[in-house]
């Protein structure tokens, strides 16, 4: 799926699909010098992280495993509220593991500071993030992030990973919505 599939639904792109690939090469050639002899379990956080989990684990040359976490944050309509609520949680056990938590997007940074604080609880031997959007200006609450793809501004965007209603997850850029689709939160 490209720009073309999607008619008159794109406002405009704001990180194309080259730009996405360059820096996950970038993050990847990081990634595999701080990990260097050490065991590293990628975290992803589902669904929207399963692109740049998938790319980012293929851009890796170390040997890496992967688990996956489901949230729910109790919030209304496309708002996080941070009372979050497990749906599906790691299948490994990851005391003295060394984590890397794979998220598409920090927006407010109330899902992953409540993620964040759960992991933590369990006793990994190190716990660090990559992210691949932000919004700095959306954030209530700091998150450390070892390795970040782009800061973006604080519009609602879909595609690679992330949707409205679960479509555009296939996108393979970053962009706005028309308005006549996305207006705010509730289907037009
Ligand atoms: O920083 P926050 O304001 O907490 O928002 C970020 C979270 O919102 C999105 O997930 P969403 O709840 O839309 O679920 P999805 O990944 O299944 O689409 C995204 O994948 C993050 O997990
Ligand atoms: N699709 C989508 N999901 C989000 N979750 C938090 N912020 C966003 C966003 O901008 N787009």
């Amino acid at each position: 799926m490209d720009e073309k599939d999607m008619g008159t639904d794109l406002a405009r792109v704001l990180v194309t699909e080259d730009e996405i690939n360059a820096k996950l090469r970038e993050l990847a050639e990081q990634i595999d010098r701080d990990y260097e002899g050490r065991d590293v379990l990628l975290v992803g956080v589902l669904k929207g992280a399963v692109m740049v989990m998938a790319d980012l684990a293929r851009a890796l040359h170390s040997p890496i495993t992967m688990d996956w976490m489901a949230v729910s944050s109790y919030g209304s309509g496309t708002k996080s509220s941070g009372v979050v609520r497990i749906l599906k949680d790691l299948d490994t056990d990851i005391a003295d593991r060394h984590i890397l938590v794979v998220e598409d997007i920090i927006d407010s940074g109330l899902t992953l500071s409540w993620m964040l604080a759960n992991l933590a609880s369990r006793g990994p031997a190190s716990l660090e993030v990559c992210a691949f959007f932000r919004k700095p200006e959306a954030a209530k609450v700091d998150i450390p992030v070892k390795y970040l793809g782009f800061d973006i501004p604080n519009e609602f965007v879909v595609g690679y990973g992330l949707d409205y209603a679960e479509r555009y997850r296939n996108l393979p850029f970053v962009g706005t919505l028309a308005e006549h689709v996305y207006s705010g939160g509730k289907p037009a």
